[in-house]
């Protein structure tokens, strides 16, 4: 989509924005209200939950650790590190609840930082609306509309409204082993004046490009910005600077608790300062003296001296939240590189600028999360793979109306190669694996590297695999076998329980043949035959998600239920391509799937995609297994 003016982009930006806070605000109340049926399997809420510890964080915040009674696991749940949500009592529903925001998850517990102790025993959560987030954007927006001079020439350089601009490739030491085309987009993003892309299909090295564009553009002296949409995706980029920069600062929730994450978070840097300790005194000081005003006394005199007390102790708490924003500031001060992500703590990082923003997996951002970073800096360079993951809009009418079409693939469509390097040599899928991804979305561009060209399920250590010179490529047709789909009881999920049964024999077979649980991904596009398979194969290591939780993961092996199986060939969201491609290329050396060649055939992509199993794998049906009764 293009837009003539910043003014028109704004507009219609502002008026998504507001459809999509409806849809999440609607969805929520539905959620709330909803009787009857299991509230968890949305993916949205938890309920049950007890408090099993809490601490105090930054800016006096607590820090809940929740919990379900003996140590159950959580359900499968969408509430991720970062994500706003609402602590509510289990009993008083109608009651407004505590808002607050994940900030660490493990199988058996969830820890939220609110400002308001939630006075309750069973407690629920649920994630919520994210108001604040909007309005940030919201804002953020607002400013992109009237700046001016160097801020307007990028602003309208990323709403495609004139041709970008680049310095003269200069020659580059690479820190790093790079291939050509990395190096490529390296020096070329180095030249941006304004915007400069770097296309990375899966497995080319697109974070790894990204580092080293940071790494060089420090070495120049310059302070970067590191941002995903995502906090995971954050967490990524961190680890891969932290070797390079000792000077590189993580803000907000870390979704990963790496060790060496941890040292780079702002809360572990304002703990090993020297100030904190002087501030942590002031601050038992400010207690002491509040709770000697809080003992009973009856003189007259007593009243006066009390309220004394009560200043003196506000006194020093103020001092005290002072020094800490100067700890605070001094260290963002010292940071070559600040990661954050999109939603960006505006009364955090103040008006700093930077010299360079970087964004890495651009493509799942929507446009209005664009701007807050993008204002900080004259030049953006952003990363990510438009054939892959889109954002995730909420509002039907948005998503119809272009919304999710991140920044980058507009400018993409927009302003062509022009705009952006792709990188061309894939490290993870062997080389027959990675074809039909790379001729259909990819030009047929996409090389395998030596490292990763032959790899084979043969060539495992411990794994008794055939000896065969092709990796395991296959497509299972169910066509004609009634193994049809069916609608999970009192859900809107889709399943199918004779793949299941087929996916089950198939993870049996690789765990027989040596495999490892955590070596193998089991991949549904539907969240009620993750379900389903989660129940029947409760193995440990085995990792059986969405689509969506395997975006920027691999496995050695991959196996695709694809579930749809219909007389009406109806395929719901199968028919987003990039769905399908991100799932086709995690694996490295084996990718079984299963699916309803009748039901499928008639899509005109999956039409190819079945040819392509019938060259470069292998063409199964159902019924060639001894028994489809099983
Ligand atoms: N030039 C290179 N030489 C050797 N290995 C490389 C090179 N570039 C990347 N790799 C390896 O390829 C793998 C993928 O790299 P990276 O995670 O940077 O890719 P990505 O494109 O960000 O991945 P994704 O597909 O998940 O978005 C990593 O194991 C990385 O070490």
């Amino acid at each position: 989509m293009a837009w003539a003016t910043p003014d028109s982009y704004f507009e219609q930006m502002d008026r998504w924005l507001e459809m999509e806070g409806e849809a999440e605000r609607q969805r929520m109340a539905e959620r709330r209200t909803r009787r009857g049926g299991n509230p968890e399997r949305t993916g949205e809420t938890i309920v049950n939950l007890r408090l099993v510890d809490h601490r105090t964080g930054l800016a006096g915040r607590y820090l809940l650790s929740l919990g379900k009674p003996a140590g159950e696991r959580l359900p499968m749940n969408r509430l991720k590190v970062g994500s706003p949500i609402v602590i509510s009592d289990e009993d008083r529903l109608d009651a407004a609840g505590v808002p607050g925001v994940v900030s660490k998850r493990t199988p058996t517990d969830i820890q939220v930082a609110v400002e308001q102790w939630p006075d309750a025993k069973r407690l629920r959560l649920d994630l919520s609306p994210d108001e604040k987030t909007r309005l940030r954007q919201a804002a953020a927006m607002a400013r992109a509309r009237s700046v001016n001079g160097s801020q307007a020439r990028l602003r309208d350089a990323l709403l495609g409204l004139h041709e970008p601009r680049f310095h003269e490739e200069r020659p580059v030491e690479f820190v790093s082993r790079l291939n050509e085309s990395q190096q490529e987009a390296v020096r070329f993003a180095l030249s941006a004046r304004d915007v400069a892309i770097v296309h990375g299909p899966p497995g080319t090295g697109k974070t790894t490009t990204l580092t080293e564009l940071i790494v060089q553009a420090v070495e120049d002296g310059a302070k970067v910005l590191a941002c995903a949409p995502s906090n995971t995706a954050v967490d990524n980029l961190l680890e891969r600077i932290a070797p390079h920069s000792p000077s590189v600062l993580r803000v907000g929730h870390p979704a990963r608790v790496l060790e060496q994450l941890r040292s780079h978070t702002l809360d572990e840097l304002v703990e090993a300062d020297e100030g904190t300790a002087i501030v942590q005194e002031i601050l038992r000081e400010a207690e002491q003296l509040m709770r000697g005003a809080s003992k009973p006394s009856r003189s007259h005199r007593g009243h006066a001296y009390r309220s004394d007390l009560y200043a003196e102790a506000k006194r020093l708490r103020q001092q005290a939240r002072l020094m800490e924003r100067h700890i605070i500031q001094q260290i963002l001060d010292s940071a070559d590189v600040i990661c954050t992500t999109l939603t960006i703590d505006e009364e955090l990082l103040g008006d700093r600028r930077f010299d360079l923003v970087v964004i890495d997996e651009a493509c799942q951002s929507t446009e209005p999360a664009l701007w807050q970073a993008a204002l900080r800096a004259d030049r953006v360079v952003l990363g990510g793979d438009h054939c892959q993951l889109p954002p995730t809009v909420l509002s039907k009418e948005a998503q119809r109306e272009g919304f999710g079409v991140s920044p980058m693939e507009r400018l993409v469509n927009r302003l062509g190669g022009d705009v952006f390097r792709r990188l061309t040599v894939q490290y993870r899928m062997n080389g027959a694996l990675m074809r039909f991804s790379s001729d259909y979305f990819y030009d047929g561009q996409l090389t395998a590297d030596v490292s990763a060209a032959g790899r084979r399920l043969a060539d495992m250590p411990g794994v008794d695999a055939p000896d065969d010179q092709h990796p395991i490529i296959e497509f299972w047709d169910t066509a004609g076998a009634s193994w049809d789909e069916e609608l999970e009881p009192d859900g809107e999920s889709k399943r199918n329980p004779r793949e299941a049964d087929w996916v089950k024999l198939q993870v049996e077979q690789f765990l027989a043949a040596g495999v490892h649980p955590d070596q193998i991904a089991v991949i549904a596009p539907y969240a009620a035959q993750v379900r389903l398979l989660r129940n029947r194969l409760p193995i440990d290591g085995l990792e059986i998600d969405t689509v969506d939780g395997f975006q920027g993961r691999e496995k050695e092996v991959v196996i695709i239920t694809l579930v749809r199986s219909n007389r009406t060939g109806e395929i719901g969201f199968l028919a987003d391509e990039r769905r399908t491609n991100v799932a086709l290329t995690r694996a490295k050396r084996a990718l079984r799937v299963i699916g309803d060649s009748a039901t499928l055939g008639g899509n005109p992509f999956y039409a190819l995609l079945l040819e392509y199993f019938q060259q470069e794998g292998e063409y199964r049906t159902v019924w060639e297994l001894d028994s489809i009764d099983f």
